[in-house]
């Protein structure tokens, strides 16, 4: 299982030390999508110039044009762009053909999607990476990630990898376990936490026993 820091309402400033801070316990690094609204791709390119042995996730959230989007997250550097479960066919299977071109991945994100049929349908265009998310504003609204969320992919979990996101703290991960997700991701637990280093640690000795 491997751990995923989502840098989400950041500066790049804060990117760059929460990073200096948390490097050695994380895996996968997600340059989020208000940050890349921010900066622009050139921040995806900086992170994997940075840290080029981790795996780099361009949060995208792509709903359209996902030819074009694909290929401007795989040009910056990304090793993993995001497309929402709700864009259309054509623009998922658009993302899967360019990321099998320049050997990278898509990881399509299930904020929203609660039907089983459309992870099947998913499954046709090509997935074979999904993430189960309760997104910020739901957060807002009480909601968070729960082992629940994982029924969703019962009927594929083993044709596809599955990462889990949405308010998940060192209280919440161990309900996560017993899924063995291929990723955990974690955002503001790490990142407004007085002690980045020390809970990005904790949590991925948590992940790995
Ligand atoms: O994708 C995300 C969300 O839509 C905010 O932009 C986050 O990266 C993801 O939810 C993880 O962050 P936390 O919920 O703060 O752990």
């Amino acid at each position: 299982m491997k751990l995923q820091l989502a840098l989400d309402r950041l500066t790049k400033e804060e990117c760059t030390d929460i990073l200096k801070e948390t490097q050695s316990a994380i895996d996968f690094i997600e340059v989020g999508t208000g940050v890349i609204k921010e900066y622009g791709t050139s921040i995806i390119k900086e992170m994997k110039q940075s840290y080029p042995k981790h795996i780099i996730v361009a949060d995208m959230k792509t709903c359209d044009a996902g030819k074009a989007e694909a290929v401007q997250a795989f040009e910056a550097g990304a090793d993993i762009t995001t497309v929402m479960a709700f864009a259309h066919d054509a623009t998922i299977r658009d993302m899967v053909e360019v990321a099998k071109s320049y050997q990278k991945r898509v990881m399509v994100d299930l904020l929203g999607v609660d039907s089983k049929e459309r992870i099947h349908e998913l499954k046709e265009l090509g997935v074979d990476l999904v993430s189960l998310h309760i997104g910020k504003d739901m957060q807002g609204d009480g909601k968070v990630a729960t082992a629940e969320l994982f029924s969703l992919l019962e009927e594929v979990r083993a044709e596809m990898e599955v990462s889990v996101a949405g308010g998940i703290n060192e209280e919440s991960l161990p309900q996560f376990l017993q899924h063995s997700p291929d990723i955990l991701i974690v955002g503001s637990a790490i990142t407004k936490a007085d002690d980045k280093a020390s809970v990005a640690q904790k949590m991925k000795e948590m992940i790995l026993t």
